[in-house]
């Protein structure tokens, strides 16, 4: 059996048919906690949690193995402030070594689940001159540079129930949804650390080299990373609604003179310096969502 088949629709079902049978939440908006960021899960009432089960058993969707310091490896359902509601406490890369196909699938578990929109953050290094760390960028765009390898989510046989077999992308990040984020946070005071910008994604796990950010950062990226856009390919293709966003947890080293490293104790310490104010927009946000498709 190919990994594409072994990550399908059937599978898919089985899992959010299994997991719908464990809890009365019936989730309209997913949330994907980045590096340092699943306070945001902890947020949730009511909470019934599955923890990613670190071998292949019989919940065939949900069968990983997490060993990422900063993710802790849980899918969350709960109410963020009366709004149902399930979270990725931790997400899956490519630099772990899973397959991309297997790396995106809880995602379709939402879908099946019955999410509509897909909140997904992550943490980033800051191309972008003008940004400093601590920054919150709202994501207008991604640049999927494993894609420009081949290396795509939806490389291999398309399953039309999920989707069409050329999705568009240039419409990935829902225009309405970011500029409630810009709203919300202008009232949250958050104008001065709000930016918007690309994401580009990388493999991983190595940091950028000082070229790598240079080359990165001509090509139109505000932030590198190393998850975010696969996820938000498999949502689109899907038909879920999508907002991203980056925490700028470190400026990319862009200059030879320059004595600043790339470290992920810097990434988790940011994470934890901004978590509350991460929570506050994301949690404001999903107050606000509309389930036709509007916001308040
Ligand atoms: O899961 P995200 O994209 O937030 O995590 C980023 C990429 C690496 O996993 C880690 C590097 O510090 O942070
Ligand atoms: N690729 C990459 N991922 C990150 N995640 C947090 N910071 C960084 C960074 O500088 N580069």
């Amino acid at each position: 059996m190919s990994e594409c088949s072994r990550f399908g629709y059937e599978d898919c079902k089985a899992t959010a048919d299994w997991l719908l049978t464990q809890t009365d939440v019936r989730p309209l908006v997913g949330i994907v906690c980045g590096s340092g960021l699943g306070g945001l899960a902890d947020m949730l009432k009511d909470q019934v949690f599955f923890n990613y089960i670190p071998s292949e058993s019989s919940l065939t969707g949900l069968c990983f193995c997490l060993a990422v310091h900063g993710h802790a490896g849980r899918l969350v359902f709960g109410t963020l402030k009366g709004r149902p509601c399930v979270c990725m406490q931790g997400r899956f890369h490519l630099y772990e070594g899973y397959p991309i196909q297997k790396i995106t699938l809880p995602i379709r578990i939402f879908k099946m689940l019955g999410v509509e929109t897909v909140m997904v953050t992550n943490a980033a290094g800051g191309l972008n001159q003008d940004f400093k760390v601590g920054d919150i960028m709202i994501i207008k765009d991604h640049i999927n540079m494993p894609g420009f390898a081949g290396n795509n989510p939806l490389a291999g046989p398309n399953d039309e129930r999920f989707g069409v077999r050329f999705p568009c992308m240039s419409d990935a990040y829902d225009r309405e949804l970011r500029q409630l984020a810009m709203d919300v946070g202008q009232e949250l005071g958050y104008g001065d650390f709000l930016k918007e910008g690309v994401y580009c994604v990388l493999g991983g796990p190595s940091f950028e080299t000082i070229a790598e950010c240079r080359i990165l950062h001509r090509l139109g990226a505000d932030a590198v990373g190393m998850s975010t856009a696969h996820e938000v390919i498999i949502a689109r293709h899907c038909g879920m609604r999508v907002f991203a966003l980056s925490l700028i947890t470190n400026q990319a080293v862009m200059d030879y003179e320059s004595e600043m490293k790339a470290n992920h104790e810097e990434v988790l310490q940011t994470g934890k310096q901004r978590a509350e104010q991460l929570e506050r927009l994301v949690s404001t946000m999903v107050t606000r969502i509309e389930h036709n498709n509007n916001y308040a």
